[in-house]
């Protein structure tokens, strides 16, 4: 067998400085390295333009490499100080935020050329849509808890017991937050340690990674930031549960928050794997009521704990004003016709666009049961009629209903991380729609939908972009694809 070209400027695991030049795409720093076989590429995920950092190649191609990040050795001279604990869920919280969105325009912009073959997606750009809190904007939030920590002095895992994040690509430890993130509830997480005095002095075990044991796992809270209220989740195993008051610890958070305190769930979460999400297992009421109420564009909705929600509520409503805004820009494509409003959720872009229309039929399909149970209760709620909701993978249903081929003008897509699967899209394609309104949260994979598109004769009019989650990479696109 012929050996394997050894690569001429990296080894795999091998510990480099490197000196951060440019950003990529989802939030990748690029390096690059050059010796006399020419220049190589780098990329280093969480880092920034100007830093010297520390990094460990994990993948390598003849192209370029990727490596993890050990450390930052050397700031950037953009980077500014922030009031707030340093945490995985934001990397880019030191970079002000009008360079945060310069790199996520140009870098999502030029996605869309290189896979989505749109040459002219500069002159395409419609608006950048920046999050109106800046700061203290999320409406829920995870904490673990952990019987490994990290001693931040001398760099290395310690037994205790910690409640806050896990440490950046350590799943098994912990790190303690002691104040505010700066991206959730000021006054909540400036409590959060004396959450995790009360635990820790009740003698019961936070979970061990390594062991899978323990008894306290994770802490969920939910923000209504119309009524300020919180509504919290606390995940145990069952083991020790004879040992916990909860009642005694639903008071605890009243001492702590007041009325703030909408409601105290418990859930059991006996499963061992690393993955467990924390909210799966049996959940049961202990104090208050089990959902807050959240508006949005005048329109009301009830959340729950398990249900999806938009997680920054305050842009999503600049999301979804321009979402709609693209929709009735031709009222024609919409009054007195059938919407279909694919990948819904619970529904609310449907709703939005139905009470702002004359006799349009809207169609909500969606693939989770529960998103859609909520979706039909939420129209109820806000007396929206005119939608129709089903509870169905969206290719299944396209299948069962040719009936809507050749029959819908405006069409709205919000897929999830993923895009659409290219024989769903194909279906969506045969619908034959004059518009479609295609909002997603990976502008990656609606890039390469965009080439299918493209190809079936849909050519991009306008794209927003919407930066619902400032100091992380993530960025959310608007596109409107109309027919030639
Ligand atoms: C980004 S969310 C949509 C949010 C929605 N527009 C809202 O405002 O509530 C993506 C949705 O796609 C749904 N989904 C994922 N795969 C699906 C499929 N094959 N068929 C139908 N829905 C699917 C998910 O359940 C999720 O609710």
């Amino acid at each position: 067998m012929p050996r394997r070209e050894r690569n001429p400027f990296v080894k795999r695991n091998q510990i480099l400085d490197l000196k951060i030049e440019d950003y990529a795409f989802g939030g990748k720093g690029i390096a690059r390295i050059h010796n006399e076989k020419g220049s190589f590429v780098i990329f280093v995920p969480n880092t920034l333009p100007g830093q010297l950092v520390k990094a460990q190649i994990k993948k390598s191609s003849k192209k370029y490499a990727e490596a993890k990040l050990i450390d930052v050795i050397e700031k950037s001279t953009d980077e500014v100080d922030v009031p707030y604990q340093d945490i995985p869920g934001a990397p880019y919280i030191n970079l002000p935020i009008a360079l945060q969105h310069q790199y996520k325009k140009e870098s999502t912009l030029s996605l869309f050329k290189r896979i989505g073959k749109v040459d002219n997606i500069e002159d395409l750009f419609d608006e950048f849509i920046t999050s109106p809190n800046v700061f203290h904007y999320r409406n829920k939030m995870e904490y673990g808890f952990s019987a490994i920590g990290y001693d931040r002095v001398n760099k290395t895992d310690v037994d205790e017991f910690t409640l806050g994040f896990k440490r950046r690509g350590v799943w098994w430890m912990g790190d303690n937050l002691e104040k505010d993130s700066g991206l959730f509830d000021k006054q909540f997480e400036d409590n959060l340690k004396n959450i995790r005095k009360y635990c820790l002095e009740t003698g019961l075990q936070p979970w061990h990674g390594p062991k899978k044991e323990g008894f306290f796992r994770y802490f969920v809270v939910r923000k209504s930031y119309k009524t300020n209220e919180l509504l919290f989740n606390l995940v145990t195993t069952s083991y020790d549960l004879s040992k916990f008051d909860l009642n005694k610890f639903a008071n605890y958070l009243v001492e702590l928050f007041g009325t703030r305190v909408a409601g105290l769930l418990h859930t059991i979460n006996d499963e061992v794997g690393d993955r467990t999400i924390a909210t799966s297992g049996s959940i049961s009421l202990v104090y208050g009521k089990d959902k807050i109420v959240e508006e949005l564009l005048g329109l009301n909705f009830e959340i729950s704990m398990k249900s999806f929600f938009q997680t920054n509520p305050k842009s999503a409503e600049k999301l979804y004003s321009k979402v709609v805004d693209y929709v009735l820009e031709d009222k024609s494509k919409v009054d007195n016709t059938v919407v279909m409003d694919l990948f819904c959720g619970t529904g609310t872009i449907g709703q939005i666009v139905a009470s702002k229309s004359d006799n349009a039929k809207i169609i909500g399909v969606d693939i989770v049961a529960s998103a859609i149970e909520d979706a039909k209760e939420n129209a109820k709620r806000n007396h929206i009629e005119g939608l129709e909701f089903y509870a169905a993978d969206v290719g299944k249903f396209l299948n069962q209903h040719p009936e809507f081929q050749n029959k819908i003008k405006s069409i709205i897509l919000d897929p999830a991380r993923a895009g659409i699967a290219p024989k769903t899209l194909q279906k969506i394609i045969k619908l034959n729609a004059d518009r479609m309104v295609y909002v997603s949260c990976n502008p990656a994979t609606q890039a390469r939908d965009t080439e299918a598109l493209r190809e079936a004769g849909y050519q991009i009019k306008k794209i927003s972009l919407v930066d619902q989650f400032p100091h992380t990479s993530h960025i959310e696109t608007v596109v409107l694809f109309e027919k030639n």
